[in-house]
């Protein structure tokens, strides 16, 4: 209880502040005895005694005064043991206001018989029921005759400042002399226990402080009202910012498929990305130039957001080639949906292909369980040949692709191969140092002689040709055109395979006829295209024409293109004919 606060049972029950102490139950503990009250259970102050239960009507701070009554109306009974067990701080007060000591002397009446006992003083202050309180007090100077106590047996008389008219009436009035704070209330200041004492006190000043914390109804309504207020303009505030939220991300995808009609790639924040693939949750694998990742533009449209490293130049250059990028349609090529660049982020979105890369479609026919089976395979071959023809030739600004791998080629749900990665040599820089697996995977098996080194020729269209070529045989043999474990070796894998393959000597699991056919002539059109001269392989136009129109037997099978060559002891290949002159592009 703070010192400045008073409590109280009820409303017309006495303020309770030090030196008393309201407790919870009358079995609580006391810190000052005598001087600790609890409210009874119809809300009546009632003094803590071991013994007897008074009830407490006033308390007057100031002249340090208890007023008790008995709630039985019994006082004089009760007083007897008061008197017996005198309360520590507390002397008994006359209610007249008088330190006067009184012989009184009490009377048992019990076998009275007398109901109604009327004396001068009860005829004043009410009347005591003999029956219910049979003990009778009396000063030694009144007389018992006048009383009629002369059927009552005398008990004892004792010496009291408590009066004999006082206990009749039911008053009794505690003087308690310690602690002492009516100099300090007297200042209007309030009292305290020293810290760790509880014999000194010091006089705080309370003014500063509330009083009482008595809160008018207004005051609760008001406050009530304003926390509800409050609540509903939060409410408000958040649900208008969850709609204007919606708002927003329904004007960005609208935007998105303004673009995405307009064939656009849209421009996303990265707040956009990180929202987009839900916090980079799912990988889908990792690449030379960054790591792809699963994400959702719609229900309808899933993408997968390749997340750039090492990228190069101001935004400005990315955004341009980008824009670019971003009008390249075919249906063989993947389409760039959206890209981002802000601050270092470099993003682009593509379409997802849930089936993943050709790679992982690659096996040896006679693996039956996972064999895609000829009629599947020149349907792929055909649709890669068509997207390097728009892209050599189709779109606005000619593209060498540089990495045809199975890598890069994407399938969709129908199996129609799209080429990816295309224009990424250009957003890139390729450091030196952190050569891929892909960038290995190219040098060792589908980069052209002529990328590789330039004794060969000058780079062209002829070096995608080059790699279209090997992905061709590679899908025919269903392994790797290159040992890895033996790199030294590279190249010298395929070509007698497969011209064994080309020239009868069939080791490849074909069902019938027709299937016999079309891996022949992919054969045959993959031997085409990784002619050490680019001269001598094929334009991306006439590998469409033998694909799609010729029979296989009316395709020559090309030399070996590994026979042709001098081979040295480390299995590298020179060409013994000069480069001859081609249209030389810039990588
Ligand atoms: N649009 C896509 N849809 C589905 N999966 C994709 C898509 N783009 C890439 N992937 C998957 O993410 C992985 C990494 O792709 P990424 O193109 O970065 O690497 P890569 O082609 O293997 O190597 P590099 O970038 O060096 O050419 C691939 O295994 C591919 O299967």
């Amino acid at each position: 209880q703070n010192e400045c606060s008073e409590l109280s049972c009820g409303s017309e029950e006495p303020l309770i502040r030090f030196p008393f102490q309201l407790l919870q139950g009358m079995k609580d503990a006391c810190d000052s005895p005598g001087l600790c009250v609890y409210c009874s259970e119809n809300k009546e102050t009632m003094l803590v005694h071991p013994t007897v239960k008074l009830r407490v009507t006033n308390i007057d701070y100031r002249s340090q005064l208890t007023y008790l009554e008995d709630p039985e109306n019994c006082l004089p009974k009760k007083f007897l043991n008061l008197y017996n067990f005198t309360i520590p701080p507390y002397e008994l007060y006359s209610s007249h206001g008088l330190v006067r000591y009184n012989n009184l002397n009490f009377f048992d009446c019990s076998l009275l018989g007398l109901t109604h006992l009327r004396n001068s003083d009860q005829l004043n202050s009410g009347s005591q029921d003999m029956i219910y309180c049979p003990t009778y007090v009396s000063n030694s100077d009144e007389s018992i005759l006048e009383l009629d106590l002369t059927s009552c047996t005398k008990m004892f008389n004792i010496i009291s400042q408590a009066s004999a008219s006082d206990l009749r009436t039911n008053r009794l009035n505690l003087r308690w002399s310690k602690p002492s704070c009516s100099e300090c209330e007297a200042k209007g200041n309030r009292c305290k226990w020293k810290k760790n004492s509880k014999t000194d006190i010091e006089c705080v000043d309370c003014s500063a402080k509330p009083r009482k914390i008595h809160i008018p109804r207004s005051v609760l309504f008001t406050a009530a009202g304003s926390v509800f207020l409050g609540l509903a303009v939060i409410a408000v505030f958040k649900i208008d910012r969850h709609f204007r939220k919606k708002e927003e991300d329904q004007a960005r995808v609208d935007k998105f498929l303004e673009d995405y009609r307009a064939d656009k790639p849209a421009r996303f924040t990265y707040a956009d990305i990180k929202r987009i693939t839900g916090g980079f949750k799912e990988k889908l694998g990792e690449g030379a130039h960054g790591a792809v990742f699963r994400g959702k533009l719609s229900n309808e449209i899933l993408v997968a957001v390749k997340i750039l490293n090492n990228t190069e130049g101001d935004g400005k250059d990315f955004i341009n080639e980008v824009g670019i990028m971003g009008k390249i349609h075919h249906i063989n090529v993947v389409r760039l949906l959206g890209f981002c660049a802000e601050g270092l982020h470099r993003a682009l979105v593509y379409n997802l292909f849930p089936n993943g890369s050709l790679q992982s479609f690659i096996f040896p026919p006679d693996d039956k369980d996972h064999f895609l089976g000829w009629e599947k395979l020149q349907h792929i071959a055909l649709g890669i040949a068509k997207g390097i023809e728009y892209l050599h030739q189709g779109c606005d600004r000619p593209i060498i692709h540089f990495d045809i791998n199975p890598h890069n080629v994407l399938l969709d749900d129908n199996f129609t191969p799209k080429i990816s990665d295309f224009g990424l040599a250009k957003l890139c820089s390729r450091n030196p140092s952190l050569v891929s697996m892909t960038a290995a995977r190219g040098t060792l098996g589908y980069i052209a002689p002529e990328v590789f080194s330039r004794n060969f020729g000058n780079v062209s269209y002829k070096s995608d040709i080059y790699s279209y070529g090997m992905l061709l045989l590679e899908m025919v043999g269903g392994r790797k055109n290159v040992d890895i474990s033996s790199a030294q070796d590279f190249h010298v894998l395929y070509p007698d395979w497969i011209h064994n393959l080309v020239d009868g000597d069939i080791h490849v699991h074909v069902e019938d006829e027709d299937e016999v056919k079309i891996a022949k002539k992919l054969a045959i059109v993959g031997l085409w295209c990784i002619q050490w001269q680019p001269v001598n392989r094929p334009s991306i136009k006439s590998v469409l024409q033998m694909l799609e129109t010729a029979e296989e037997n009316q395709l020559t099978v090309p030399p070996n293109p590994f026979h042709s060559t001098t081979s040295t002891a480390t299995g590298r290949l020179t060409s013994t004919r000069p480069p001859m002159a081609l249209e030389a592009i810039q990588e």
